[in-house]
C-alpha cells in the first residue's frame, strides 16, 4: 500500500510542483477491476478505489493494518462515484446508485464489491479512519442526505452540499462525509476557504470532464499553492491548510473529514483580505 507521508507547513512552502504533487495529490486511485489503497499519515486516513469490471472485488485486509479484518478498529464511508452497485457488508448486502453512500461501522464484516453492469462499472470511493466507538452500518442515498445550497452566481460559486455521514444524521466515530456539487455556470468550491485546527480533510474530485482541471488551492492561508487536478483525482489537507478550488467548469467533489470535532461549522475562515 502507498504511503503519503506529509512534509509541515515550513517544508511545504518549499516545494517543486512534482514534490507538491507527489505528497499531496492521491491519483490512479480508480482502476479498471481492481482495489487501490493510500495510506496517509493524516489521522490515519486510508483511502481506496474498487472498480468491478469482472467479477465481485474483496476490499481484502492490507497487512499494514495488523488487524484480522478491515472493520477490527476502522469505520469506512463508502461513496459510489459510478454506475449502479452492490456493497457486501458480512452476510448482507446494500444496493448503491450513482451518489449513494454506505457507512459501515467498525466490528463489521468483509467488505466485497459488485457492478450491476460489467461493462459501466460502479466505482467505489472508500474512506476510512480509526474508530473508538461502534455504529450501525448504515445506507445513506443521496435523497436522504441533508442538502444545503451555498453560493451565488454573480460568484461563480452556487453549490449545493449533500451531507451524509455527520452528527445527527448517520453517527460515525470520527467520520464526516458528504459531497458537494457546482451547479452549471459556477466553478468555485469554498472561498472565503478556511482551515481545520481540530481535523483534516481530503477532497476527490470527482465528474470532471475530459479536457477540464480544477485548480486546487492549498498550504497555508498566506502561503497558498495550486495542485492541478483532474477527474478521479484527491488532495490531502492537512489541519494548517486552506482547501478550496475553481474549474475550468462545474465538476463534484467529495470531501471527508476525521479529527476530534465533528461539528460541521468547525472551521477557521480566512478573511479575504488576509489571503496571499
Ligand atoms: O469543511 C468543509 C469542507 O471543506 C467542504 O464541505 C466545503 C465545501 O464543500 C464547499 O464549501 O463547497
Ligand atoms: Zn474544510
Amino acid at each position: 500500500m502507498a504511503l503519503h507521508t506529509l512534509p509541515d507547513a515550513e517544508r511545504t512552502k518549499r516545494l517543486t510542483t512534482d514534490e507538491l504533487r507527489s505528497h499531496f495529490l492521491v491519483d490512479d486511485l480508480f482502476q479498471d477491476g481492481a482495489v487501490t489503497f493510500r495510506f496517509a499519515d493524516l489521522d490515519r486516513v486510508v483511502l481506496a478505489g474498487a472498480v468491478p469490471t469482472g467479477g465481485s472485488l474483496d476490499l481484502g485486509m492490507p497487512d499494514e493494518l495488523a488487524a484480522d479484518s478491515f472493520c477490527e478498529r476502522r469505520e469506512v464511508g463508502i461513496l459510489n462515484i459510478g454506475r449502479a452497485g452492490t456493497v457486501t457488508v458480512g452476510d448482507d448486502s446494500y444496493y448503491l446508485g450513482n451518489r449513494d453512500l454506505l457507512y459501515v461501522g467498525r466490528g463489521s464484516g468483509a467488505i466485497s464489491f459488485a457492478s450491476d453492469t460489467a461493462g459501466s462499472p460502479a466505482r467505489f470511493y472508500v474512506v476510512s479512519y480509526p474508530a473508538h466507538g461502534a455504529h450501525p452500518t448504515t445506507l445513506v442515498r443521496k435523497a436522504d442526505a441533508e442538502l444545503e445550497e451555498l453560493g451565488s452566481a454573480e460568484q461563480a460559486n452556487r453549490r449545493d452540499l449533500f451531507k451524509y455521514v455527520r452528527p445527527g444524521g448517520v453517527e460515525s466515530a470520527q467520520l464526516v462525509m458528504g459531497i458537494t456539487e457546482i451547479q452549471e455556470g459556477s466553478v468555485w468550491n469554498t472561498m472565503p476557504a478556511h482551515t481545520h485546527a481540530r481535523r483534516t480533510e481530503v477532497y476527490l474530485y470527482f465528474d470532471v470532464p475530459e479536457g477540464d482541471v480544477v485548480f486546487h488551492m492549498m498550504g497555508e492561508p498566506q502561503e497558498v499553492r495550486t495542485v492541478v487536478v483532474r477527474d478521479g483525482e484527491a488532495v490531502l489537507s492537512p489541519g494548517w491548510s486552506i482547501h478550496a478550488g475553481a474549474g475550468t467548469r462545474a465538476y463534484t467533489f467529495c470531501w471527508a473529514m476525521g479529527g476530534e470535532n465533528q461539528d460541521f461549522g468547525d472551521m477557521q475562515f480566512v478573511g479575504m483580505e488576509d489571503i496571499r
